[in-house]
């Protein structure tokens, strides 16, 4: 009997889901690597475990696909979430996943949509980020994720995000995620992302709540919302000043088994 695994996506932000209540797996960041490589593995931005906490709810164990482990996924919250309800382990309709950033709040819709309470979208200050040469003005947004989020006149669609942005590694001593993001209309954001530990990808859920509240600041408002449209598709956010909630799909694609032979091959811890 091989590895269980699912594969999954919120907006084309795609993970590897391997249940695993009973934390038993030997999860090395090799083996991340290996498991989220499109050529040599299964492919994904990310690894979603599922683990059971003997008190409390489902742990969502977050996992970069370069092995990194990052506090809270925004859109893997809410394909952990569709992979409970769909498994039979929790009833569809409200409830609580534990994250490293904290307790998430959701609701899986009838309709395949998932929102989650991301908490609090904290602005902390402003930076900068550049590509190439040319530097953009940001917002610092804590989602329980570091963020900087730059609104900007220049078209998304035209920015090279083929290498990370440079930014401020004294704002940032961990690394950050960073947003470009269009104003389309009032209410209407599109956005592009470069994820630490992972690259561009085509969907951020935390970034896109980094997004809002980096818009709103702009405005000097605290609370508002907007749709965020993403190369992967489009999520709703609202932002106040408490907290944040974001709403979009989460898709199961796949689901099957890893080699046991493969698994074993890779460097365990
Ligand atoms: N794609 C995620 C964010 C995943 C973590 C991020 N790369 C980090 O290192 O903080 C999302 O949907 O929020």
């Amino acid at each position: 009997m091989g590895v269980e695994f699912l594969k999954g996506h919120g907006t084309e932000n795609d993970f590897v889901v391997l249940p695993d209540p009973d934390g038993l797996l030997d999860l090395t960041e090799e083996r991340v690597r290996v498991l989220c490589d499109r050529q040599g593995g299964l492919g994904g931005d990310g690894v979603l475990r599922v683990i059971r906490l003997d008190m409390g709810p489902w742990f969502m164990d977050y996992r970069n696909a370069d092995g990194s482990i990052a506090e809270m996924c925004g859109n893997g919250v809410r394909v952990f979430a569709r992979y409970l309800v769909d498994a039979g382990l929790v009833p569809r309709g409200e409830f609580t996943v534990s994250t490293r950033g904290g307790n998430r709040d959701v609701v899986v819709h009838d309709d395949g949509t998932v929102t989650v309470d991301m908490g609090r979208a904290l602005v902390t200050g402003t930076s900068t980020a550049t590509i190439g040469g040319t530097a953009f003005d940001g917002v610092c947004v804590d989602v329980g994720n570091p963020h900087l989020a730059c609104v900007t006149g220049t078209p998304v669609t035209d920015l090279d995000l083929a290498l990370p942005p440079g930014h401020d590694p004294v704002a940032f001593p961990h690394g950050v995620n960073v947003e470009f993001v269009n104003v389309l209309d009032d209410g209407a954001l599109r956005m592009r992302v470069h994820e630490r530990g992972v690259g561009e990808t085509r969907s951020c859920g935390t970034g896109t709540v980094a997004a809002v509240a980096s818009w709103l600041y702009g405005r000097g408002e605290r609370t508002g919302k907007a749709t965020v449209d993403v190369p992967g598709g489009q999520v709703s956010v609202v932002v106040d000043e408490e907290t944040s909630t974001l709403t979009g799909p989460a898709v199961l694609v796949a689901r099957g088994e890893l080699d046991q032979a493969w698994w074993d091959s890779l460097g365990t811890a």
